[in-house]
């Protein structure tokens, strides 16, 4: 088995009293894409944040290849290869769609600018820019004010800026949100296709379990903030222990 590029050992955050990921060990490994999910207030969203660096864990670690990175800002994990999707955050809404690509390149390329010199540095830029705009197959906008763009559109863009970033972790939280189910496919195939490329690691917070069931390798489920089980996808639903969860019978809600 590969080695995991991204690991969780005891991670835990209390807010107050209330500890909301509670001592959480995992070990995500690249050409895996892993699903978590949980009832409403299980600590999904805590845990991506805890990875990507939005909250500081109150113990515990988060390595990455290796290296400790849970003192780390969200931009120099970002630099470490930890790269997570935001809705229109690093967006430029009056740019064209084409031009926030190669800013996102630019920006990426800035870390190794040495690489990128003069004339061929430009071409290189805009290359690589028109590559990931084919790439989430919005050739057709290239030159609209990424504002104008539909919502389903806006959120290929994002896909495209988190590639632009070359990271090694990709982290969506629920993708096809307020999404028109004309417009999931599109997004979900683009996550298909990051999967598809062996040496990324994808994980994935989401609620419908189409999306779920589509994408998963491996469902790891929370609740009350801890790990409640971790596997293959048929053995997760079948699982009594989830379905308890996800029906009720412990005294939460089904998501
Ligand atoms: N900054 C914060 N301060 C205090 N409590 C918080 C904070 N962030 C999250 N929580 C609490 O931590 C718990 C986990 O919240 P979280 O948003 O991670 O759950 P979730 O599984 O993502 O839920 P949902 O599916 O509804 O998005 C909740 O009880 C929430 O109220």
């Amino acid at each position: 088995m590969t080695n995991p590029t991204l690991v969780t050992e005891g991670l835990t955050i209390r807010f107050g009293g209330h500890v909301a990921v509670d001592r959480v060990n995992c070990a995500f490994r690249p050409g895996e894409l892993t699903v978590i999910v949980g009832p409403n207030g299980a600590g999904k969203t805590t845990y991506f944040n805890l990875i990507s660096g939005q909250l500081a864990a109150t113990s515990g670690r988060v390595m990455k290849d290796g290296v400790d990175i849970t003192r780390l800002s969200p931009s120099a994990r970002a630099r470490h290869g930890v790269g997570r999707a935001f809705q229109l955050t690093n967006l430029f809404p009056a740019l064209s769609v084409l031009e926030n690509i190669r800013l996102a390149v630019q920006a990426r390329a800035g870390a190794g600018w040495h690489m990128f010199r003069g004339v061929a540095a430009f071409h290189e830029i805009n290359a690589r820019a028109e590559r990931y705009l084919e790439a989430v197959r919005l050739s057709n906008v290239a030159y609209k004010p990424a504002a104008s763009l539909p919502h389903g559109d806006q959120r290929k863009l994002e896909v495209a800026l988190l590639m632009a970033m070359e990271p090694d972790i990709y982290m969506f939280d629920e993708p096809t949100a307020g999404m028109s189910l004309d417009h999931a496919p599109d997004v979900l195939d683009l996550i298909a296709e990051i999967k598809h490329d062996h040496s990324k690691t994808v994980l994935l917070v989401e609620h419908k379990m189409e999306v779920v069931r589509a994408l998963a390798d491996r469902i790891i489920v929370l609740h009350n903030g801890a790990l409640l089980a971790d596997g293959p996808p048929a053995a997760i639903m079948a699982s009594d222990i989830v379905r308890d969860v996800y029906l009720g019978k412990s005294g939460e809600h089904a998501a």
